[in-house]
């Protein structure tokens, strides 16, 4: 094939120069897609493929019209591209293009989400067990920068962990990271993030603390403590360099450096965020999280702060302490509160506006909405002043914050510049009130003369010419006309020249008219042409107030954040926890936040400290016990969010981490099994918790064989009681655990109630002291639809074991001659025993413990006609059998086991 030329070959070497997806190329009014790229965006985006032929070739091709641009990019990056823009430029001899800039998931500043987006870089020193890493992390939408290093023995996990909870659109691997497989791979499970290729040399130390010095100073630098952590420089370099790369303007709202991960958050890993469900249910949607149920805020801005607020919980007492006596005071105002949900109800997103403003894409649209928004500070500020349980609240000191005599005068100087209603193109005039300058002024006198002559001349014309059937207009082919009906153009004078022949009309012109065009046209171009230069400067001025905006957008976000958990905690009656140094955690009448909502709730209490610090919770299968541990770990996030809590009171004894271990979900998908899954996360909770810690623990130990997991759960717990010392509950349904409730200090048994009366099971939902053996995990199966046969076998079973008290194993013996041989644990001792009776043979563990009990030496012997089916038996997956042929394989088990 020849090579393309003209604007084809033009479009292939421009894309040849970028590393770009896509590339959209300006060609006059179009930005237009060819080849391949035309094909993708036709099967994105929906648009329709025409062929353009170059040098005898046929290339696909495909257009969006020059405004529209934006939502096309918009649908390509969300959906993972990077999409090159070039365009076109005047020059001497017609016109040449160039790539002025390159939009991609982590810099696209016209987002339409609601939620965060962030530009993430990540480089790694160090090795093995001296792993290190810089972390950064930008939000060039709103102008937030975070940085922070992350070193010791679990850094890769951290790293993980925080990338998990800023949940960035687009990564930058350093030059270490894009080698590390295994990384990556962790990456790209925990993150929907992009992963791009930067240049590597903008991680070079030098260059990137350079970057970083030039954005933020070097007083600024230093006074955060970046300045000795390297690696968290490279990071903020790489992602600096790269926003500025992608030539996308947005740099100029990023004013103000972050250091995080000193301590402040309580530490919360992905799993455990996932399992509480804060922001997503276990099933992947957001309906039913609890940021889903306790968000009332009225703004953008405001929700995006509730969801960080929830995802990175707080371990500072005078912070929490600060934002509950705020939302106690507002849940005390009940009318001031509702009064400023609907001052901030007309609010717009400031953070977002100060990025467009900086971008240079902010219209005068936009400019007004900042004018608004900026206005409603002083009005929430009088609404507070004004009332006195605000008045004397830190809800003062949010509003005090931001520097409000430069926002009002902000807020004025654009209230006096820009017309109510302005058009959102910018370029075409419009925009700009009278007054505002003093040569605008003129040329809009002119204009709005020149105007006001041609919209007189009809009358005119009639008057002078005696014709009724006379109308003065203006087209795009014909620009101004005088038109007049057939039936009297014999009336029209000689100066009117005959432009246009219609059916029932004749167009005209006259000097005077042509004139006048000319002028209307001149001046409509200059007017264009300084309200586009005045409003880029007027733009420029909002952008050099990034700080300003982002100052006022928190401000507000803020109150809005307030008020929605104290709207909450009113309409649901929750209760101010009281803050406590010590470690303890006690509530009374508790809740779980979102399955109040939908259940009658049987509230209950919870009391853990020093004397009583892991809690064995036993129960029914269905009772409760997941929900009433939960419930544990979200009071207390809650507490260090600053929020009320689902309780009538509650103390809650500040965590340094929550940390849980419950049935995973979606791993499976993953390529790990369950158990391996189970094992890693107990692993990183006994290596994470402190005694400052809360772990929540449901059913460790259940993935794999009896023996092995009660064995395990026996040793975590002794490790957690001994060691960790972290306040813990664990939900089992071993109830050979509950005898370490005598056995070690501190540990105690809890169970959630059941009522078992003529084999009816009522979950009473109550928690009391004390252990329970019974799991009416028989009742769930006939629940569950389980057939009757195997239902009413399992009762039979069930009620010989409890007359035996011991865990049996059956099968027919083999040397015996069809005996039955039993081999079983005993409850009581922990001790496996044969059956006397039958075997004649006892077989004990040697010093009784669980986890010496499945010992090679003490293993009792099967027939192998037994082990076949109890292998079968194991290898069932019961959640993937249909229940009749179930039935049928265990019918098929009894023959095998009768010997027929
Ligand atoms: N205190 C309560 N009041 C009302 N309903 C409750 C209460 N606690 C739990 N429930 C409801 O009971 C059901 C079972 O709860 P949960 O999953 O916590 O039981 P579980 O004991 O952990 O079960 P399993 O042992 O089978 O995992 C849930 O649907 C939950 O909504």
């Amino acid at each position: 094939m020849t090579e393309a030329t003209g604007i084809v070959g033009e479009f292939l070497s421009l894309k040849a120069e970028t590393d770009a997806d896509v590339l959209a190329m300006q060609c006059g009014d179009f930005y237009e897609f060819f080849d391949e790229d035309a094909e993708l965006v036709a099967e994105e985006l929906d648009l329709t493929i025409s062929q353009k032929s170059s040098h005898g070739s046929s290339y696909p091709m495909a257009g969006v019209p020059l405004d529209d641009l934006t939502p096309y990019l918009k649908a390509l990056v969300e959906r993972g591209y990077r999409v090159a823009v070039a365009d076109q430029y005047e020059t001497a001899d017609g016109h040449a293009r160039e790539i002025t800039r390159i939009v991609t998931p982590g810099t696209l500043v016209e987002t339409g989400a609601d939620d965060a987006q962030y530009l993430a870089a990540v480089v790694s020193d160090g090795s093995g067990s001296d792993e290190r890493y810089g972390v950064a992390f930008a939000d060039v939408t709103t102008g937030q920068f975070f940085v922070s290093g992350l070193d010791g023995a679990d850094a890769t996990a951290e790293l993980v962990t925080e990338l998990y909870k800023f949940d960035p659109v687009e990564v930058l691997p350093g030059p270490t990271v894009r080698t590390d497989d295994v990384l990556l791979d962790r990456i790209r499970e925990r993150t929907d993030a992009t992963l791009t290729l930067h240049a590597a040399d903008a991680f070079a130390p030098g260059r990137a603390r350079h970057t970083v010095r030039e954005q933020f100073g070097e007083e600024t630098v230093d006074a955060v403590g970046i300045a000795d952590d390297e690696g968290a420089i490279r990071a903020a370099g790489a992602v600096l360099s790269y926003v500025e790369e992608t030539g996308q303007g947005a740099l100029a709202a990023v004013t103000r450096l972050q250091q995080y991960g000193s301590g402040d958050h309580v530490d919360l890993d992905a799993t455990t965020q996932r399992n509480l469900e804060l922001t997503e249910t276990m099933h992947g949607g957001t309906d039913g999280s609890l940021f889903a149920t306790i968000d009332h805020t009225v703004t953008s801005a405001g929700g995006r702060l509730l969801k960080e607020w929830l995802q990175r919980p707080r371990r500072s007492r005078t912070e929490l302490e600060r934002r509950q006596s705020a939302v106690a005071a507002l849940t005390e105002a009940a009318m001031a509160r509702e009064e400023l949900r609907e001052i901030l109800d007309g609010g717009y997103d400031l953070e977002r506006l100060a990025s467009r403003a900086a971008s240079g894409s902010a219209d005068a649209g936009d400019l007004l909405r900042v004018q608004g928004t900026l206005d409603l500070l002083p009005q929430a500020a009088d609404l507070v002043a004004e009332t006195p349980r605000l008045a004397d609240s830190p809800l003062a000191s949010v509003i005090e914050q931001p520097d409000r005599e430069t926002g009002a005068s902000l807020a004025a100087e654009l209230d006096e510049a820009l017309v109510e209603d302005p058009p959102s193109t910018v370029t075409q005039g419009g925009l700009f009130r009278l007054g505002y300058d003093e040569e605008l002024d003129e040329l809009i006198e002119r204009h709005e003369a020149a105007k006001e002559w041609i919209a007189t001349l009809d009358d005119r014309e009639k008057r002078e010419h005696g014709i009724t059937h006379l109308q003065v207009d203006r087209n795009k082919t014909d620009g101004y006309y005088i038109q007049v009906g057939k039936s009297e153009t014999d009336k029209v004078p000689d100066e009117y020249e005959p432009i246009k022949t219609l059916k029932n009309s004749e167009r005209y012109t006259i000097p005077e008219l042509e004139e006048r065009e000319r002028e209307i046209l001149r001046l409509e171009e200059q007017r264009g042409d300084l309200e586009y230069e005045l409003f880029g400067e007027l733009r420029e001025r909002v952008a050099a107030h990034a700080e300003l905006l982002q100052d006022v957008g928190r401000a507000l976000a803020e109150l809005d954040a307030l008020a929605s958990l104290a709207a909450h905690a009113v309409r649901n009656d929750w209760a101010r926890p009281e803050l406590a140094e010590s470690r303890e955690l006690d509530v009374r009448q508790g809740r779980h936040p979102v399955v109040e909502q939908t259940t009658e709730f049987v509230p209950n209490d919870l009391r853990m400290d020093d004397d009583r610090r892991f809690l064995i919770v036993t129960g029914p299968n269905m009772s409760g016990k997941s929900t009433y541990m939960r419930q544990a770990a979200l009071i207390t996030l809650l507490a260090q969010v600053g929020s009320f809590v689902p309780a009538d009171a509650a103390r809650v004894g500040l965590v340094d981490g929550i940390y849980t271990r419950v049935g995973a979900l979606d791993e499976l998908a993953q390529g790990r099994s369950t158990f391996m899954v189970e094992m890693q996360e107990l692993s990183n909770i006994l290596h994470s918790a402190s005694d400052d810690s809360l772990v929540i623990l449901d059913e460790v130990g259940r993935g794999t064989a009896t023996y092995d997991g009660i064995s395990i759960a026996w040793a975590a717990t002794e490790y957690i009681v001994n060691e960790i010392r972290s306040r813990t509950l664990f939900a089992t349904h071993y109830h050979e655990l509950t005898t370490l409730g005598d056995e070690l200090p501190s540990v105690e048994n809890v169970h959630v109630a059941a009522d078992e009366t003529d084999g009816d099971v009522t979950f009473l939902r109550t928690v009391r002291d004390g252990p329970t053996d019974r799991s009416y995990g028989v009742h769930v199966a006939d629940l569950a639809g389980v057939p009757e046969p195997v239902v009413d076998r399992s009762r039979d079973v069930l009620d010989r074991l409890r007359e035996d008290e011991a865990i049996e194993v059956r099968g027919s013996g083999g040397s015996e001659g069809g005996d039955t041989t039993q081999v079983v644990f005993d409850l009581d001792s922990g001790q496996f025993k044969g059956d006397e009776q039958t075997s004649g043979e006892t077989r004990v563990a040697t010093d009784g413990s669980p986890n010496q009990a499945t010992s090679e030496d003490d293993d009792p012997r099967l027939d192998p006609a037994t082990e076949a089916v109890l292998d079968e038996l194991r290898d069932v997956d019961v959640n993937e059998t249909p229940p009749v042929e179930l039935l049928a394989k265990v019918q098929e088990w009894q023959a095998e086991l009768d010997g027929e």
